[in-house]
């Protein structure tokens, strides 16, 4: 079996610097972190598409996947830019390399390119491999060997080597010496335990390099929060090689963030790492590698995170409206992540005006904007919120604006498509076990003028009831809506509930507490948000379910009206 690459392509620094993730090695070893062999290969063609040189994909001989991935990969990925890396240890004590069967499981997954992990602490190699320093540096030399013999590439994972280079520098030296001297590309000081801080990792990079001449390369686990940190220090040290994981996934708190590496070695270390043209896919590619591993993608992850550029206090939006850089370390654009304003009880007038560009209206009253800005805090101290409903903040700015996205100037309150005149939700518990909600409407359909909703525009009014059943209580209130209004205002099929949440706040003033349901609509082009607040759970539904139905002609006409871009360039 053989892996078609044996060196990286598509790096623009070629192999004088080596972006190397173990997402699919040390990334698997994330707690709550499970791939399969299909989520392994799909990873391993979204890591290849965007540019990194080595792709460790596991350990084979020591899990039945891993062995599976080689051979699967061997047949199924056509790398460009990637070679492909197996993952394992050295020979055990006491035995021949060409005769282990951990080393040949290496040899056999025809990866072009070996890491070899060893014991560089002595600590570690008396009492873990219950052998001595000779033995260790001999498992290291033999197997280094016996592997490039075989025509392979190797590196070399010096374990806990800045615990064990601080208690002994000599034994952490000779290990990495033993493969060198054996033939390995580059030794990789592993701060194993996480427990390091860039100052005297930088110090211990630069020694290094200097008492041996070597190669060195750096893998940082995460447990000070550092390992990001500790990378880039290592590289400005002298390091050519960095190992990382995508999203930062790996073992307890996790490894150096793929995504953060790359952006700070590219954009303030001028570091071509990436081909141009892929450092725009930095964003897509942390999302859909999130997808793969299964877990949420963290919104508030550097570079990548949808918080990363999102602007919440009114004083930074003030700035950002004369120049986008005053508040963002740098363009969003250049790693494929975008600006967000965010309007809260912090926005302010320009938190506003930005908003309303960024929404499709056009702003002329100054005075509205002030009155939203207004109404807005006063809202959200009474517990709505509108940082994530922007359909409910659409709704109130097209009250208070008074100018359509048309143009028109005339102040007008947009209809609600319905009036609710009696409901309710009950919950039936079925005797399977069962539970299921039940809600009944009774609903005025209003009238919608020609003006303001265009083609959704109906004269056809009156009274429209319905009864439906859903698995919760919003569900099932959201389904007899629909029902009841389809016949009168068929687009009504058209748009769907996506997702919903409910939350209680607390209510520190002893009043009952307040419950918030945030509604997320969708039709075939959008999804949009919209809120509702009351003490009780179906009221606030109700609520955000008929801004969710209102605002679908608003949207439709607003989307025709978003410019590309709010912020100035810059
Ligand atoms: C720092 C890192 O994250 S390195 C990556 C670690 N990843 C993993 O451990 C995941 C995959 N691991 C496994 O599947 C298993 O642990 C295996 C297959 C490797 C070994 O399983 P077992 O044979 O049952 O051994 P076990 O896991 O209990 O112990 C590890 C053995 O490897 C030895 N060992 C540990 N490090 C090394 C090393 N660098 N070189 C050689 N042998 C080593 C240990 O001394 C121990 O040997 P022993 O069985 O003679 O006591
Ligand atoms: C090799 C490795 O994963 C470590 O030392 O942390």
């Amino acid at each position: 079996m053989a892996h078609t690459r044996t060196a990286p392509a598509g790096t623009p620094l070629g192999d004088s610097f080596h972006l190397y993730d173990t997402t699919l090695r040390d990334g698997a070893q994330g707690e709550g972190i499970s791939y399969s062999v299909t989520d392994k290969l799909t990873s391993a063609r979204l890591l290849d598409s965007l540019g990194v040189g080595f792709i460790e994909g596991g350990w084979p001989g020591a899990l039945p996947k891993d062995t599976a991935f080689f051979q699967r990969a061997a047949t199924e990925l056509d790398l460009r830019h990637a070679a492909l890396v197996a993952f394992g240890s050295t020979r055990k004590a006491g035995r021949r390399a060409d005769q282990d069967p951990q080393v040949r499981a290496l040899l056999d997954s025809g990866a072009p390119v070996i890491t070899l992990v060893a014991k560089t602490d002595r600590r570690h190699i008396e009492r873990a491999l219950r052998t001595d320093v000779a033995e260790n540096c001999a498992m290291v030399r033999d197997t280094v060997r016996f592997l490039v013999s075989e025509g392979r590439r190797v590196f070399l994972d010096g374990e806990h080597f800045f615990d064990g280079y601080a208690d002994d520098p000599d034994t952490a030296l000779r290990v990495l010496e033993a493969a060198m001297a054996a033939g390995a590309d580059v030794s990789v000081l592993c701060d194993t335990n996480g427990g390091q801080l860039p100052g005297r990792l930088a110090e211990i990079v630069a020694e290094v390099i200097e008492r041996t001449g070597f190669r060195i390369g750096i893998h940082c686990q995460d447990d000070t929060g550092c390992a990001v940190a500790n990378t880039i220090a290592a590289v400005e040290a002298g390091a050519t090689h960095v190992q990382c994981t995508a999203n930062g996934y790996g073992e307890r708190t996790g490894n150096a963030d793929l995504f953060a590496v790359i952006g700070n070695l590219a954009t303030k270390l001028d570091m071509p790492v990436l081909p141009r043209s892929r450092l725009a896919e930095l964003t897509g590619t942390a999302r859909s590698l999130a997808a793969t591993a299964h877990v949420s993608p963290d919104r508030y992850q550097p570079y990548v995170g949808a918080a990363a550029f999102a602007h919440k206090a009114g004083l930074h939006a003030s700035a950002m409206k004369v120049d986008p850089g005053l508040y963002q370390h740098i363009d969003p654009d250049v790693v494929g992540n975008e600006s967000r304003i965010l309007v809260t009880e912090m926005a302010g007038r320009a938190s506003l005006e930005l908003k309303c560009l960024q929404l499709g209206f056009d702003v002329q009253d100054t005075e509205a904007v002030s009155r939203v800005v207004a109404r807005v805090k006063q809202l959200e101290a009474d517990g709505w919120s509108f940082e994530s409903a922007d359909a409910s903040l659409a709704l109130l700015l097209h009250d208070e604006l008074g100018n359509t996205p048309t143009g028109q100037n005339a102040p007008r309150r947009l209809p609600p498509v319905f009036t609710p005149l009696t409901y309710q939700v009950v919950e039936r518990h079925d005797t399977d076990g069962r539970v299921v909600s039940e809600a009944s409407v009774r609903l005025r359909v209003e009238r919608q003028p020609e003006a303001d909703n265009g083609p959704f525009a109906t004269a056809d009014t009156g009274e429209v009831t319905a009864t439906a059943e859903g698995d919760r209580p919003v569900a099932a209130l959201d389904a007899a809506l629909r029902r009841a209004l389809a016949p009168r205002l068929p687009w009504v099929t058209e748009t769907a509930l996506a997702d919903y949440s409910v939350r209680v706040l607390d209510n520190a003033s002893g009043a009952p507490a307040l419950t918030r349901v945030l509604v997320v609509s969708r039709d075939a082009e959008r999804e949009w948000t919209t809120v509702g607040v009351h003490a009780s759970v179906v009221v606030a539904a109700m609520l955000a379910l008929r801004d969710a139905l209102t605002y679908k002609p608003l949207g439709d006409t607003l989307s025709a009206k978003r410019p590309d871009r709010v912020l100035p360039a810059r």
